[in-house]
């Protein structure tokens, strides 16, 4: 992502010497962050790939294109979320594209194609754990985010795919995704429960993206975590959600 969320990490990650495909949809704000990479880190370390996440092709040029630039796949993170009117494309960008760029990122770093691992964050939201009236469609993907990636976790664990797979999950951040509060265009009918939602932004408080940064280097460099959910929130900062163990 080249913006929110997505940008601080793109920054803790090149900060940490990683070289860095950043993809997004958004064309003039890839542009912009590729030309700040550049100043900061050096033309060679990144590259800008306008893609739609949903179109299954160019995702697939995308991941091919970052392997031809740098030889070979490490992390892949499936950041693009959005929420809008349009529901069924909400399911599309929120939890069909992450499916796929799962897979993706399997086919180019899972022992089982001969290649050498490598680590997938798909990032999810608090969204998972509540069932705010607000959102009933963007709250469903980010539930779908959470099963698919702990069931994904484990295949890979059965499968020896040598790829850890987590989730990420904040709470508010302050990115421009929370201006959509504002537009009937992205909430629809539920635009008029936009009082409620900013009384909850007030409640919860809100993160910087750099903390959402932090949790994510955290999923990247410690290779002991795998089929982890990490939540964020204000009041406890980093840490991990528990699961009760399944019945034997
Ligand atoms: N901001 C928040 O309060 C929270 C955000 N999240 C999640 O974090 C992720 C990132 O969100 P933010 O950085 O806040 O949002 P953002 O709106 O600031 O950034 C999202 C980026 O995704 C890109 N994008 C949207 N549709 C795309 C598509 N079809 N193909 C490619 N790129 C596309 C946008 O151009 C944008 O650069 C999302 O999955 C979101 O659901 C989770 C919890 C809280
Ligand atoms: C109203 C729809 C807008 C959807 C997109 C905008 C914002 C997205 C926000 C999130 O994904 C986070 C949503 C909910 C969880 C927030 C806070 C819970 C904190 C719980 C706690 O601190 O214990």
């Amino acid at each position: 992502g080249a913006q929110g969320i997505g940008r601080a990490v793109v920054q803790s990650l090149m900060q940490s010497r990683a070289q860095v495909a950043v993809v997004d949809l958004n064309r003039s704000c890839g542009d912009q962050c590729k030309s700040e990479l550049d100043s900061e880190f050096g033309a060679d370390c990144s590259i800008f790939l306008q893609c739609d996440v949903t179109d299954a092709d160019a995702l697939t040029a995308a991941f091919q294109t970052t392997v031809d630039r740098f030889g070979h796949l490490d992390i892949v993170i499936n950041n693009a979320g959005i929420n809008e009117k349009n529901w069924e494309k909400t399911i599309q960008v929120n939890l069909t594209s992450v499916i796929k760029g799962t897979y993706l990122g399997l086919e180019h770093m899972s022992k089982e194609y001969g290649k050498g691992g490598g680590s997938i964050i798909n990032v999810s939201s608090m969204a998972a754990f509540l069932h705010s009236p607000h959102q009933p469609v963007y709250t469903a993907t980010k539930h779908g985010v959470i099963g698919f990636s702990r069931a994904m976790a484990d295949a890979s664990s059965l499968g020896g795919y040598g790829v850890r797979i987590n989730v990420l999950c904040p709470a508010f951040v302050d990115t421009p995704l929370l201006l959509s509060v504002e537009h009937e265009d992205n909430m629809g009918k539920f635009v008029k429960f936009k009082d409620d939602f900013k009384k909850s932004m007030n409640h919860f408080g809100v993160l910087k993206p750099s903390l959402i940064a932090d949790g994510m280097m955290m999923l990247i460099t410690d290779d002991t975590i795998h089929g982890a959910v990490m939540k964020i929130t204000c009041s406890k900062g980093i840490h991990f959600h528990t699961y009760e163990p399944m019945s034997t």
